[in-house]
């Protein structure tokens, strides 16, 4: 089947976990479990079969430079996993928009070259799949991007937190184009999200009424500094809000008991992040009921195990020539899909899809 050429919008802590992974795992046994993915072998795809042919960033210190390398440049402090051989691909100059915030202009120093033709690239260099990588708040930007690869028919997989593939616009634009898209918002492999998630429905399917809760997150990278421009924020505590409220249907919480959101930078933490949660209910007798737990994650690998799925599953669909949001991927793989499923069963409709047995 070839390989999935990929192109890279972003290339911070996110892109260089997903690239060092993919080195990193190049040779594991399809049938072995390996720590850190669901899949090595996803379909007709192994992990190794995924090749990065163009990415695009906008800061200075990245343009220009071999990818193997612009991973670990400027503000980039993620964990290294290992080493990452010259990927002849040179880092361009994208589009900013409204990609950096208050904080990033602050931060770093913005590419003085001119924006390439992302379009033409993508064509040029056969790009099956785009994977949207820009800081949380980049409406504008996402939505160029989306148009980008909807126009040169190359598949969507979006991990920030601006709706896409969750918004009917969208969703009917890339369907009518036939270009597959999985989205919105990436959800970590065991992170804040997903354990929060089960943890309300555990309460719910075991007769406790969750009353309350709240998700404190605090991290140290670019991500939690860019955050900081709380006007940046609206999408990203919609979709973790309802990623967690979308597994509680019966039970309508009330805007003021619950609080699900990024809280703070703490430069210190690096790209590792921090995420208390707790969870106040009745039990037995009305008798109160409270759960508190505080998780502990290095950020950006925590994802990228996800994404390498999410990149596989949207080449799948356009082998398939199916256009639109592929609601199995989306679900499981996102916080923010078009229509939210049980994990359990989302895992499932990610088996079936790769089987073929559901069409998305
Ligand atoms: O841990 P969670 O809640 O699944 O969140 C995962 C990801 O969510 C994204 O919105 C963040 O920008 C990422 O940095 C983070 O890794």
């Amino acid at each position: 089947m070839g390989s999935v050429r990929v192109a890279i919008v972003g290339v911070g802590n996110c892109a260089a976990s997903l690239v060092q992974g993919v080195e990193y795992y190049k040779d594991a046994d399809p049938a072995a479990k390996v720590p850190g993915l669901m899949h090595v072998q996803f379909g007709d795809y192994h992990v190794s079969d995924i090749e990065f042919v163009a990415a695009f960033d906008v800061d200075a210190k990245k343009v220009g430079l071999d990818l193997a390398d612009a991973i670990g440049a400027s503000e980039n402090n993620t964990i290294k996993i290992c080493d990452v051989p010259n990927s002849g691909v040179q880092v361009q100059r994208g589009h900013t928009y409204d990609g950096l915030g208050k904080y990033y202009r602050e931060t770093i120093e913005e590419s003085a070259e001119a924006p390439v033709d992302v379009v033409q690239i993508l064509k040029d260099k056969q790009v099956d799949v785009l994977v949207c990588y820009l800081p949380v708040g980049s409406e504008d930007a996402a939505k160029y991007y989306a148009q980008c690869a909807i126009d040169a028919k190359v598949a969507f997989v979006n991990a920030l937190p601006v709706f896409i593939a969750g918004t009917k616009e969208w969703a009917d634009k890339f369907t009518e184009a036939g270009v597959p898209i999985v989205g919105d918002d990436i959800k970590s492999q065991v992170g804040a999200t997903i354990t929060h998630r089960v943890m309300a429905k555990l309460f719910e399917d075991r007769g406790v009424v969750l009353d309350r809760t709240m998700q404190l997150n605090v991290g140290g990278n670019m991500d939690f500094k860019n955050m900081l421009e709380r006007e940046r924020l609206e999408s990203k505590k919609i979709s973790k809000t309802q990623a967690v409220t979308s597994q509680i249907p019966d039970r309508d919480l009330g805007a003021d008991n619950v609080h699900i959101g990024p809280s703070d930078y703490v430069a210190w933490l690096d790209d590792r992040k921090w995420a208390y949660v707790r969870l106040e209910g009745r039990a037995f007798g009305d008798v109160p009921l409270n759960l508190e737990y505080k998780l502990e994650v290095w950020d950006s690998p925590n994802s990228a195990g996800v994404i390498i799925d999410a990149l596989r599953a949207a080449k799948i669909a356009k082998d398939r020539g199916i256009g639109g949001p592929i609601l199995s991927a989306s679900s499981y793989f996102m916080k923010s899909p078009p229509v939210q499923y049980f994990d359990d069963e989302a895992r499932a409709n990610v088996e079936k899809f790769i089987a073929g047995e559901v069409e998305r």
